[in-house]
């Protein structure tokens, strides 16, 4: 066995990460003992969890507990724990890289924008580097259960740590920092007590500190936090502030939770839940797909492992939280969990505590859903997807864009749209278009804004696949109003019917003109009802795809449908009555022509031929 001190580089993203905490942290110091804390935590609840099946692990020290002790001769702070330890090789891993993957693409983003303020980093996680905000030099010295070979990491945080083997180490990780001139004021016994108080009092094992005595500390130490699973003692005793701070460590989050549930629930099923909603998307949330932590399984408060896909389905992988199960056993393994009965009934237990919590706080508080919807609204059209059984109580929680507001924000439900509709209108109205300029100035609207009827503008990209599986709602059913006929005789103004079936009986032999130069460009030519400014727009039948889609599926190499739109026309609009009135059969094509790209271009797609477009134009304009 080596005995020499070997040196190793740290992989040059923790030097980054390294180099943020330290500048951006300064001001949210208190936080390294927070998250000290945190992860010797973790390292007990590990220990507690192997141990199950291998008893022995314990050794002679049977007690899992985290000590804090300050030196104020050698400027030191201690944070040790009896918990898993760490082999030669975790060390290497865990304190020398960075294994969450979308780190190093945050890390970029981070440096480019120069915003490496604290909200951000926080969302990161910073663990156990933010040790270097207030120390020069950190020893980790580490054993592992089970194992007899101790080991000393040491770094000085500025690109290098140091790994030899040491002797006679106790089980478990023992973190020495090395204080900062400025960071002295952690040596003070009422300072650590008041961090312990304020950051760390829901943690399950016991947190001791030295017993003071006229105000100095003594060789004797004493429990100072309640030592016990915050979930399992009653609601009413437990503060927003533990809360929030049990939160930030289950969650590891920086930010405090928007809201949480926390119940208990006894009889055919046993078990505690307490489950929070982040206030923040997690930044590698958009890459980590498949990646799910944060929702822990305990089962008689023995930590089992980080369950989320087995717990909650994949739409609802913002949640995080703990469930304490009393009925699985303690051996429960990954792969039984996948198979298991009950397991998929406390999944759906779960799922509806946590469609109640989204229900309540868009009750309570519509300004605290926004925030939410800003964050996870995807999420949650993924679940109108993914989640046939609930797929009523989600579109409850939807929110859209809509004409009747000036912003593209989504802040419009489907039931305020059902109150705001006219005793006349049996549909939901709403139109998809990929970005949402193109959606509210769509030519396709006009015929609904000049009746003042409310239509939803659906803007993103998911919104096309989302509305596929939603074809009603609290029994009326939706409508794509760029789809299939529109018959708006119903909502409103029915006086000029007269009118319009006129123009349409006039506009019979310019409809035919159009098709017959247009061809197979479009399957139909019909007058509009749905125009009132704009000379044409294209419309497709109900069940084709839409246009926007057909040509985002084809830009990623996919096969799409090719659905072939008909052409809708304002027989009132000047460029159609020049139409009409065009003798020589070369200008007319032109017409026809640019009326139809016209429509193309109103609806978002890029010209087959824009150079004979611009010809085409020019010719019309100048004569
Ligand atoms: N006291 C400890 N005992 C045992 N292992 C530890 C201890 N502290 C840290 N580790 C190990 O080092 C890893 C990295 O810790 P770090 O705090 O940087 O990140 P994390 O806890 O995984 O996540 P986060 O960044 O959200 O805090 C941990 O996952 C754990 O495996």
């Amino acid at each position: 066995m080596t005995t020499a001190v070997e040196s190793f580089k740290f992989e040059a993203e923790v030097q980054q990460v390294l180099h943020l905490v330290i500048h951006s942290l300064y001001s949210n110091r208190d936080i390294f003992l927070r998250e000290l804390i945190s992860n010797a935590s973790d390292a007990c609840d590990k220990l507690r969890f192997e141990a199950l099946s291998d008893a022995t692990l314990y050794g002679e020290q049977g007690e899992l507990k985290i000590r804090i002790s300050a030196d104020s001769e050698n400027k030191t702070l201690t944070v040790s724990d009896t918990g898993i330890g760490m082999s030669r090789e975790e060390l290497i891993e865990n304190l020398g890289t960075i294994a969450r993957s979308g780190t190093r693409k945050f890390i970029e983003q981070l440096s480019a924008t120069q915003k490496a303020d604290a909200n951000l980093i926080g969302q990161f996680g910073v663990g156990f580097y933010s040790a270097f905000i207030v120390a020069d030099k950190v020893t980790v010295e580490t054993r592992r259960a089970g194992s007899d070979q101790g080991w000393r990491w040491v770094s000085d945080g500025a690109g290098e740590f140091t790994l030899e083997p040491a002797a006679g180490l106790s089980r478990g990780t023992c973190i020495t920092l090395h204080l900062k001139s400025d960071a002295e004021d952690y040596l003070q016994p009422w300072k650590l007590r008041g961090l312990i108080n304020t950051w760390s009092d829901h943690i399950a094992f016991p947190i001791e500190l030295p017993v003071l005595k006229e105000g100095k500390p003594t060789d004797e130490f004493e429990v100072a936090n309640q030592a016990a699973a915050l979930w399992t003692r009653p609601k009413a005793e437990i503060s927003d502030e533990e809360y929030q701070a049990f939160y930030k460590h289950v969650g590891h989050d920086f930010n405090d939770a928007l809201a949480w549930t926390h119940n208990r629930v006894e009889g055919n099923q046993n078990f505690t839940s307490l489950l929070f909603l982040p206030s923040k998307a997690p930044f590698d949330f958009t890459y980590n797909r498949d990646e799910r932590k944060g929702l822990k399984l305990y089962v008689k408060r023995v930590f089992i492992m980080d369950a989320a896909e087995q717990m909650l389905p994949n739409y609802l992988r913002f949640v995080r939280g703990v469930v304490d199960s009393d009925d699985l056993p303690l051996n429960v393994s990954r792969e039984l969990l996948q198979n298991n009965r009950q397991l998929d009934k406390l999944k759906s237990a779960l799922t509806r505590r946590v469609l109640d919590l989204l229900d309540k706080v868009a009750n309570d508080d519509a300004a605290k859903y926004a925030e939410f919807w800003a964050q996870f609204g995807a999420l949650l059209k993924e679940g109108v997807t993914e989640d046939h059984g609930n797929r009523e109580r989600i579109a409850k929680l939807l929110r859209f864009a809509s004409t009747k507001s000036e912003k593209p924000d989504q802040l419009t439900s489907l039931d305020e749209y059902i109150g705001r509709m006219p005793a006349s209108q049996e549909e939901i109205f709403y139109l998809t278009a990929d970005s949402w300029n193109a959606a509210r100035h769509s030519p396709q609207l006009e015929g609904l804004k000049a009746r003042s009827v409310e239509v939803l503008l659906l803007h993103e990209r998911i919104d096309e696949w989302m509305i596929g599986y939603l074809h009603e709602y609290a029994g009326k059913s939706l409508k794509n109003i760029a789809k299939g006929e529109l018959d708006l005789d119903k909502l409103g103004e029915p006086k000029d019917k007269e009118q319009r079936e006129k123009l349409k009986q006039e506009a019979a032999d310019t409809v035919k003109r159009f098709k017959d130069l247009l061809g197979d460009k479009v399957k139909e030519v019909r007058v509009s009802d749905r125009l009132t400014e704009s000379a044409a727009c294209l419309v497709l039948e109900d069940q084709d795809m839409a246009l926007h889609m057909q040509r985002l599926l084809k830009a990623a190499g996919h096969e799409a449908p090719s659905a072939q739109p008909s052409l809708e026309i304002n027989p009132g609009h000047g460029l159609i009555k020049r139409f009409e009135a065009e003798s020589d059969d070369e200008r007319a094509t032109d017409l026809a022509l640019l009326v139809f790209e016209q429509a193309q271009l109103a609806e978002g797609a890029a010209l087959d031929d824009p150079a004979s477009f611009v010809a085409r134009m020019n010719r019309a304009i100048l004569g």
